[in-house]
C-alpha cells in the first residue's frame, strides 16, 4: 500500500537476489514523441508506466494519436505521420515532467495549431526560458508565465527556419527540443553543446529514418523528411538502478544484481564516481538491446570513502546527486561537488534539499552555489524530512534510512509514481525497510 505520500525507512536486511527496474524516463518519453509522429505502427515494449511518461502518452492522445496499452510497458503507437497531430481541446497538462514539458514546446513550436503546456506546482516553478528563446530565433511563438515559467502558450502556423545554437548550459531537453522543432524548420538546425549530454532523440531520429548527423556534443537536422515506424525496446532506467547501487555498497553483507540496466555513456556517471569511491559493481552480460547498450550489474558491499567528483562527469549523472550526497554523507573522508548548478532548477532546488535532509540527519554538508563539500563520517540518526515532493530527494532519504541509527520518516513521497513507480514493493523485496508512516 502506497497511497500515503508519508513513508517511513529503516533499516532493513542486506539487498540480495536479482531484481529489474522500470523502464528509462528519457527514452520512453522519446518513444512516444516519435511514434506519434511517424508513418505507421510503433510498438513499445519496456515503457515507463510512470506519471511523467504517461502524461506524455496522455498529450498525444489529446492529439489525436491512437495508442493502444497492451500489457505492462507495452504500448501500440499509431504514427500520425509528421504533420498529422490535431489540435488538443484544452490545455496539455505535462504533471511533473520537465522533459516532458520542454520537448513538447519545440514539437509543438511547429504545428499549425495553438497548444497550452501546463503543469503541476513543481513544474510551475521550473526555468522555460531556456527553450522559449532559442525556440524564438527559430522564429516560434510562445508566451510564458512571469520570469519565463510555465504555463506555455504556443502559437501554431509560424514558419520555422533552421538556426547554428550554442548552448550556454548542457541539457539534453533543450537540445531535443531545438532539434524536434527543426523537424518543421527550414533548413538545418545545429545545436552544440558545451559538455556532451543524453543522445536517445539523435538515436531515436536516425532509427526511425530521419537523416541526422550527431556526434558527442553535437548534432544537425533539417526539415521535410518523415519518420518511419519501428519497434522500440526501452531499458531499465540507470536512474532507478542508481538507488540500489548506493544502498546495496552501503548496507554489510548486500550483493544485488540488475538486470537489463541501460549503459548508455552519458548517463553512468554514478558508476565512475562510486569506483571512484571505491565501490564494488561489475558490468555483467554487456550487450546491445534495441540500440542502446545494456548490462546485468552486480553490486556487492563495499567500504566506500570521500572523492572529489569530476566535473566532466556532472551531465553524465544529473539526476543520480542525491543518491550521492547520501553515499557522501555516511563514508569516510571528504566528497566535493562543484559545476553542477543545473541541481538548483530541478524538480526541487536539489542541493539546498538533500543539504537540509541529512544535517538533519546528523551529517556535516557545505552548500556552494553549484555543488556541496560533504564531509561523511558522521553517524546519521533519524530525522523528519520533506522530499518537497521531488521524486529523486524521497528515494534517496529511503536509502539513507537504510543505515540511519533510528527511522526516517520522509513527508511528500507521492511523486515516486513520476519516474519508478513500483519502487515501494521493490525496495522492501530486495532488503530495504519502507513502510507507510
Ligand atoms: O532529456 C532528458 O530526458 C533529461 C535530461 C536531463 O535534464 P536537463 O536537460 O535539464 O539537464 C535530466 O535531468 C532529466 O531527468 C531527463
Ligand atoms: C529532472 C528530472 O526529470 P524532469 O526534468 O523530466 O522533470 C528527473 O527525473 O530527475
Amino acid at each position: 500500500m502506497t497511497a500515503s505520500s508519508t513513508w517511513q525507512a529503516r533499516p532493513g536486511t542486506p539487498l540480495r537476489g536479482t531484481i529489474r527496474v522500470p523502464g528509462d524516463k528519457s527514452i520512453s518519453h522519446r518513444a512516444m514523441m516519435l511514434g506519434a509522429l511517424a508513418d505507421g505502427v510503433t510498438r513499445v515494449s519496456g515503457f515507463l508506466e510512470g506519471e511523467d511518461t504517461l502524461a506524455t502518452a496522455a498529450a498525444f492522445r489529446a492529439m489525436g494519436v491512437r495508442i493502444e496499452d497492451d500489457g505492462p510497458g507495452r504500448k501500440i503507437v499509431h504514427g500520425a505521420g509528421i504533420d498529422g497531430l490535431r489540435a488538443p481541446a484544452a490545455p496539455i497538462d505535462c504533471g511533473n515532467a520537465g522533459t516532458g514539458m520542454r520537448l513538447l514546446a519545440g514539437l509543438l513550436a511547429g504545428q499549425r495549431f495553438d497548444s497550452t503546456l501546463t503543469g503541476d506546482a513543481s513544474l510551475t516553478r521550473r526555468p522555460m526560458r531556456r527553450v522559449t528563446e532559442p525556440l524564438a530565433r527559430m522564429g516560434a511563438r510562445i508566451e510564458t508565465a512571469e520570469g519565463g515559467r510555465p504555463p506555455l502558450r504556443i502559437f501554431g502556423g509560424q514558419s520555422l527556419a533552421g538556426v547554428d545554437h550554442d548552448l550556454p548550459v548542457a541539457s539534453a531537453q533543450v537540445k531535443s527540443a531545438l532539434l524536434l522543432a527543426g523537424l518543421y524548420a527550414q533548413g538545418e538546425t545545429t545545436v552544440r553543446e558545451p559538455h556532451p549530454t543524453r543522445d536517445y532523440t539523435e538515436r531515436m531520429l536516425a532509427a526511425l529514418g530521419w537523416p541526422i548527423e550527431f556526434s558527442p556534443g553535437f548534432a544537425r537536422l533539417s526539415g521535410g523528411h518523415r519518420l518511419t515506424a519501428t519497434d522500440i525496446a526501452v531499458p531499465s532506467d540507470f536512474s532507478s538502478a542508481a538507488f540500489f547501487l548506493v544502498a546495496a555498497s552501503l548496507v554489510p553483507g548486500s550483493d544485488l544484481t540488475l538486470e537489463g540496466v541501460g549503459m548508455n555513456p552519458r548517463r553512468t556517471g554514478l558508476l565512475d564516481a562510486l569506483r571512484l569511491m571505491g565501490a564494488w559493481i561489475e558490468v555483467r552480460n554487456a550487450r546491445e538491446e534495441g540500440g542502446e547498450p545494456v548490462a546485468d550489474l552486480r553490486v556487492t558491499h563495499a567500504p566506500l570513502h570521500g572523492a572529489i567528483i569530476p566535473e566532466a562527469l556532472v551531465p553524465d549523472m544529473i539526476d543520480e546527486f542525491p543518491v550521492l550526497f547520501v553515499a557522501a554523507a555516511a563514508v569516510s573522508g571528504v566528497t566535493t561537488v562543484s559545476g553542477a548548478a543545473e541541481l538548483r532548477v530541478k524538480e526541487s532546488d536539489r542541493i539546498a534539499v538533500m543539504a537540509n535532509g541529512l544535517r538533519a540527519m546528523g551529517a556535516r554538508i557545505d552548500e556552494t552555489p553549484d555543488g556541496a563539500v560533504i564531509h561523511g563520517g558522521a553517524t546519521l540518526g533519524g530525522a523528519s524530512v520533506d522530499a518537497h515532493d521531488d521524486h529523486r530527494i524521497a528515494m534517496s532519504f529511503v536509502v539513507a534510512g537504510q543505515i540511519a541509527s533510528a527511522p526516517v520518516t520522509l513527508r511528500g513521497c507521492a511523486t515516486v509514481a513520476t519516474s519508478f513507480p513500483g519502487f515501494f514493493g521493490l525496495a522492501n523485496r530486495a532488503g530495504m525497510g519502507l513502510a507507510v508512516a
